[in-house]
């Protein structure tokens, strides 16, 4: 199945070469193809920030060369670069507070400048750590989509009606998705009847990110209103719930995109299955569950308007991005270490104790 799934990769988000970052600008996505340069972590900090990049997986990539960024600006200023990096590492770590994997990305940076040799050259160093971030990435989504696939498999053998939330495709990650690139391998393996996209408020990754990716693929999609969930479960036989996620804490509960803990109390209610797809580096074993997670609140001014004209009447608004679902209303989270079964705090530990399987 990996050759057909390599063959089917097409979009990318984030692009390395000779030492520029572009980045895919998905605000205008898929009304405009526009990608942005970057040449410093502190314009890389403002990207992740202002949602140029999203999505767990690609934030972490994104900060991971935001740092080689910083180190070449450091290295042509001279003097005390270590000391003037860990500015750009503040700034990085500051740009979004709930998928860790922006901070595990930094920590990986940082632990690999630490074992720099006095004759490394420090940019050729980070530089190659950046780019084994993005390529480990690319491997991970590649291994979930096979062990999502064989999962679906053990309960359901015909096409399915799956639901889906946010975007957690190409524009997400390195490679070409976790939960997203476990539905584009059920529909290559012809598991997947239709896809409902759920639009995702209110920065809309359902209805412009996630179906243009499957659309473009010619994976049957629909496109569905947030509310319209449970609905769907009652009434169209949807068989699984396939979401991805930005932090996992050690007893197994997934902080995702606001709207993913209402889905898992429908899935429960309704007998439909609820799968997490996300790689081991979106797992904080530091945090004992999912009240410790930091949930990111942005501006009210992004339900308050839209395309920047006021529609909601003179009041304050209330704008979490995420929430947690608690892990026993989890059918299974996948990793590319394995797939953890109804999780708890014994089965993420053994989890996290295994090899990762490429
Ligand atoms: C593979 S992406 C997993 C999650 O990061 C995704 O579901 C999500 O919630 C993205 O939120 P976003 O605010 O668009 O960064």
């Amino acid at each position: 199945m990996r050759e057909r799934l390599l063959a089917a990769e097409r979009v990318t988000a984030i692009d390395w070469r000779k030492g520029t970052l572009r980045l895919l600008d998905q605000r205008r996505l898929p009304l405009e193809e526009t990608w942005l340069s970057y040449d410093s972590a502190a314009e890389v900090a403002d990207a992740i920030r202002e949602m140029v990049v999203r999505g767990a997986p690609a934030i972490g990539i994104s900060a991971a060369y935001g740092v080689v960024l910083g180190l070449r600006a450091r290295l042509d200023i001279g003097g005390d670069w270590r000391a003037a990096l860990e500015e750009d590492f503040r700034v990085l770590a500051e740009s979004r507070p709930t998928a860790v994997n922006l901070f595990w990305a930094l920590n990986r940076m940082r632990e690999r400048l630490d074992r720099l040799k006095p004759t490394d050259d420090p940019l050729q160093v980070l530089e190659a750590e950046a780019i084994a971030i993005h390529e480990s990435d690319r491997e991970a989504n590649l291994t979930m989509a096979q062990l999502g696939v064989e999962l679906i498999r053990k309960q359901h053998s015909g096409p399915q009606k799956i639901l889906t939330h946010c975007n957690t495709g190409a524009l997400a990650t390195g490679g070409f998705g976790t939960a997203l690139g476990v539905i584009r391998a059920a529909h290559l393996e012809g598991l997947v009847e239709r896809i409902y996209a759920d639009e995702t408020r209110p920065w809309l990754q359902g209805a412009r990110l996630t179906a243009w990716e499957l659309a473009n693929e010619g994976v049957p999609v629909t496109l569905n209103a947030d509310a319209a969930a449970a609905h769907l479960m009652k009434t169209e036989s949807i068989t699984w719930v396939i979401v991805g996620a930005d932090r996992i804490t050690a007893n197994g509960d997934v902080a995702n995109k606001i709207g993913t803990y209402q889905l898992a109390v429908n899935a429960m209610h309704h007998g439909v299955r609820f799968m997490v797809v996300a790689p081991s580096s979106t797992i904080d074993m530091s945090l004992e569950s999912g009240d410790d997670i930091p949930i990111e609140e942005r501006d009210g001014r992004e339900l308050l308007e839209i395309g920047g004209k006021r529609v909601a009447a003179e009041v304050e608004a209330f704008n979490p991005v995420f929430d947690v679902t608690p892990a026993d209303l989890i059918d299974a989270i996948v990793t590319e270490r394995g797939v953890v079964e109804r999780p708890d705090a014994a089965r993420m530990a053994e989890l996290m104790s295994r090899k990762r399987l490429h």
